[in-house]
């Protein structure tokens, strides 16, 4: 629409969720940022937009800055997050040759508060939409801007995450003999993070292209929240089909792995690990319910009594999530919002997996119309027994007590790590 004279602004309002958790972070976040121009026309539509986020944000959470501040600070979060990921997988290299433990070298610099315990986690590599992209967008503007050792230090950030990934492929072939010919290698988890089925950058597919290279029989693929027909598609979309007619994607792990010399744990699906699930400890029975912190509800809290005489939205949120985690509450929408979705059509391929999986009572987990739900832990005394000799588990995230898997005759290759747990 035509509309000469109209006076506007342009605001920046980065985004901070991350995948697997988008309405919690939408309804939570750590921070809102509102970057608009340092005029009085420009602080009137950073106000205006402020007044939106604080119908359900505290506004000591929404900052206000001028619009390079706001749009540097999106990719430099993100960043810096891929920055502490590569610094903790280049450290597993050296843990690897010198005896230490990665994750004890975590634990041990990551309760100094300076440093923080967060993203320590080292496999093989970040994967998602976002980060590669921040980081190299960040490393373009540097070098536009005429600041090439900048851009060269973050394009490192990318460099170290390729070659975390490629090392453990590597690890892989030459554990195998640096041959694959006649044997099945299986990957668990093709997402690029747990509990989600967005397989954008994810390290899995770069490590399939390099297993393929080394003519295996079979490159077996099994991943609880993503749908077969879909991962299939797009590796055969992404590699060419030729080259990908051996690979095969499961609806279930156990036929995934039967008759693999070798499984490589991809993703860190809780799902993948082999410990118990861990019991939470029973409340003490005289100490008070924890209160909440600001209004980002603890789930195990009880917000009641509330603070107003009418309970706000965000008490109804915090109360819903509270009682959600109890038997027979399962209300999907306490504000009474969403709306319902329209049927698919016959073609969509969450209802086809979802039509296949109560025919063969396989389920794959979610299809992307359903929550995901944690479900049970893979029977790895199973999975063992129907591996071909000499079996070797190859976990890139850090899931598996490779005690208890030497226990079943599987030999566990990891990431920087003697022993994980
Ligand atoms: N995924 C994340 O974790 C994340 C985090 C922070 C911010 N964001 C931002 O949120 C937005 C959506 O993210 P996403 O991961 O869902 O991306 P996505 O690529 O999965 O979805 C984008 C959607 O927008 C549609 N689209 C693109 N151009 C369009 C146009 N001109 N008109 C109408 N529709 C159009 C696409 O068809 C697609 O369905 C992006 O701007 C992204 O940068 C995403
Ligand atoms: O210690 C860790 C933590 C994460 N990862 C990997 O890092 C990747 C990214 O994880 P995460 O940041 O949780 O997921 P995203 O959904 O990509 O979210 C990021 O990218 C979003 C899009 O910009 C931002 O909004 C979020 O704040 C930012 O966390 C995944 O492959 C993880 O497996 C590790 O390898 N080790």
């Amino acid at each position: 629409m035509h509309r000469p004279g109209v006076h506007f602004e342009i605001l920046s309002n980065p985004e901070f969720l991350a995948a697997g958790t988008a309405v919690n972070d939408l309804l939570y976040p750590d921070r809102i940022l509102i970057g608009s121009a340092p005029t009085p026309s420009g602080k009137r539509a950073a106000e205006a937009l402020l007044e939106v986020y604080a119908a359900w944000v505290p506004r000591e959470r929404i900052l206000t800055t001028n619009v390079w501040s706001s749009e540097l600070a999106k990719l430099v979060a993100n960043s810096m997050l891929a920055q502490r990921i590569s610094s903790i997988n280049s450290i597993s290299a050296v843990c690897e040759q010198t005896g230490a433990d990665v994750d004890e070298v975590a634990r041990a610099i990551g309760v100094d508060p300076r440093i923080g315990n967060k993203f320590l986690m080292a496999g093989i590599g970040f994967g998602g939409s976002c980060f590669k992209k921040d980081v190299l967008n960040l490393v373009y503007l540097a070098d536009t801007m005429g600041l090439p050792e900048v851009g060269e230090y973050w394009r490192q950030v990318v460099k170290m995450n390729e070659y975390a990934r490629d090392r453990f492929t590597n690890r892989v072939i030459k554990c195998l003999n640096n041959t694959l010919v006649g044997k099945k290698v299986t990957i668990l988890g093709y997402a690029f993070k747990k509990n989600t089925s967005d397989t954008r950058e994810a390290p899995a597919l770069e490590m399939i292209k390099t297993l393929l290279e080394e003519r295996p029989r079979e490159i077996a693929v099994f991943d609880p929240c993503c749908n077969p027909f879909v991962v299939k598609n797009e590796i055969k979309a992404l590699l060419g089909p030729e080259i990908t007619a051996s690979v095969h994607v499961y609806g279930n792990a156990y036929d995934a792995c039967k008759d693999s010399t070798a499984v490589v744990i991809a993703t860190e699906f809780d799902e993948f690990r082999n410990q118990p699930i861990p019991v939470a400890a029973p409340k003490p029975v005289d100490q008070p319910e924890p209160k909440m912190l600001g209004r980002k509800p603890n789930p195990k809290a009880d917000p009641r009594p509330f603070k107003e005489s009418a309970p706000t939205e965000n008490d109804l949120l915090a109360l819903h999530k509270h009682l959600v985690q109890r038997d027979g509450q399962t209300s999907e929408d306490p504000l009474d919002r969403f709306n319902v979705e329209p049927d698919c059509d016959e073609s969509c391929p969450d209802c086809i997996q979802a039509k296949e999986s109560k025919e063969t009572g396989f389920a794959t987990g979610m299809g992307s119309a359903e929550e995901y739900k944690p479900k049970e832990r893979l029977d790895w005394v199973r999975i063992a027994e129907t591996m071909a000799k000499p079996r070797w588990v190859f976990d890139g995230r850090g899931v598996i007590d490779s005690r208890e898997m030497v226990k079943l005759g599987v030999r566990v290759e990891s990431v920087g790590r003697q022993h994980r747990f």
